[in-house]
């Protein structure tokens, strides 16, 4: 774990000394977006229009940030107009690597377009002195060897517009008529879910992952309430707020429960959050970018301050297949 500064990387675990104990997420630093015919976005620069083969999308599967990006992908069809780079499952002092050792899987890639062996050297091929972390996922653009983005929350937006007349399934996962709902539970679950599990996590003093965990449950139990009322946290199909939150409960029980100590409760005590995370799992395709092995051993084999002798526990036992009854 590390990051770049003025270009040269340093390994570094996460600063929480001068924020209580708190995980404070830095912002990403690559915000320009793919559109339709090239014009600039809601930010960054233009020059980046929607074409096949010419955008590489680099995760970890581990990673439920880029997760977001992978499922989007998929339900999009763009899997041969955009292809994937998939990291290897362990980040340690080098950060993410394109190692193809150790991989029972089969799903890591290496980098085909460099033979690159650390993603660092991906940002600093995008920007020789770029300071800052070394994220997934990475949205490269391939004709003009940059990086369009790495905020997940920005590219599943453009891959659920920008490809539209350049081969993409038809959907919409931000509908006009939902954004403004679509935006508040966003906020919320990001802050509190997606977010708020590595606040507790990478917590280093008792009262910031209290606080953390408190936050995280209170508004775990408000949206099983809401999802006894409804099928989806916006409308009457899924949407984007129910693909992001989608890929942290997924990861709950294999890894937050125990490894973020997130435990008050398990998402299978949650009888509507349980049934509602395999209906998702279970949306043709979705499973497809579901990797447990990634999962499990990135998280308790990559932290070491957390879980020193990297051992990964066999369990929780779990059928994401069982069906979800939520018709
Ligand atoms: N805001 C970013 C966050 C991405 C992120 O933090 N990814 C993690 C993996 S789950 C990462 O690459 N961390 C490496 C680091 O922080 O050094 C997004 O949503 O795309």
């Amino acid at each position: 774990m590390g990051l770049l500064i003025d270009g040269k990387w340093h390994d570094q675990w996460y600063d929480t000394d001068s924020t209580g104990g708190r995980f404070e997420r830095s912002e990403s630093a690559f915000r320009n977006w793919i559109t339709p015919d090239g014009s600039p976005g809601p930010s960054g620069s233009g020059g980046f229009a929607a074409e096949q083969g010419r955008y590489r999308l680099y995760v970890s599967l581990a990673c439920p940030w880029a997760h977001r990006a992978l499922i989007f992908r998929k339900l999009k069809g763009l899997e041969s107009a955009i292809p994937v780079s998939v990291v290897h499952w362990r980040m340690k002092e080098n950060g993410w690597e394109f190692r193809t050792d150790d991989d029972p899987s089969g799903a890591v890639t290496g980098d085909p377009l460099f033979g690159a062996d650390f993603l660092h050297q991906l940002y600093t091929r995008a920007k020789p002195d770029y300071s800052g972390r070394v994220t997934v996922p990475v949205l490269w653009d391939e004709k003009r060897e940059t990086i369009v983005s790495n905020e997940s929350a920005e590219i599943i937006r453009m891959l659920n517009s920008a490809f539209d007349e350049a081969g993409a399934h038809a959907g919409d996962y931000y509908p006009q008529a939902l954004r403004s709902e679509i935006d508040a539970i966003n906020e919320m679950v990001y802050d509190r879910v997606n977010n708020g599990v590595y606040k507790a996590g990478f917590a280093t003093t008792q009262a910031a992952y209290e606080e953390a965990v408190t936050d995280l449950f209170e508004t775990l139990d408000d949206l099983e309430a809401r999802l006894g009322r409804q099928r989806y946290l916006v409308g009457d199909r899924p949407t984007e707020a129910d693909w992001r939150l989608f890929t942290t409960l997924l990861r709950f029980d294999p890894v937050y429960v125990g490894h973020f100590k997130c435990n008050l409760r398990r998402l299978v005590d949650y009888p509507n959050l349980w049934a509602y995370t395999r209906e998702l799992y279970q949306v043709p395709g979705v499973a497809e970018t579901v990797n447990f092995h990634h999962i499990k051993h990135h998280y308790y084999g990559s932290h070491d301050t957390i879980n020193p002798t990297g051992v990964v526990p066999l369990g929780p036992l779990l059928d994401f297949e069982a069906p979800h009854g939520r018709g």
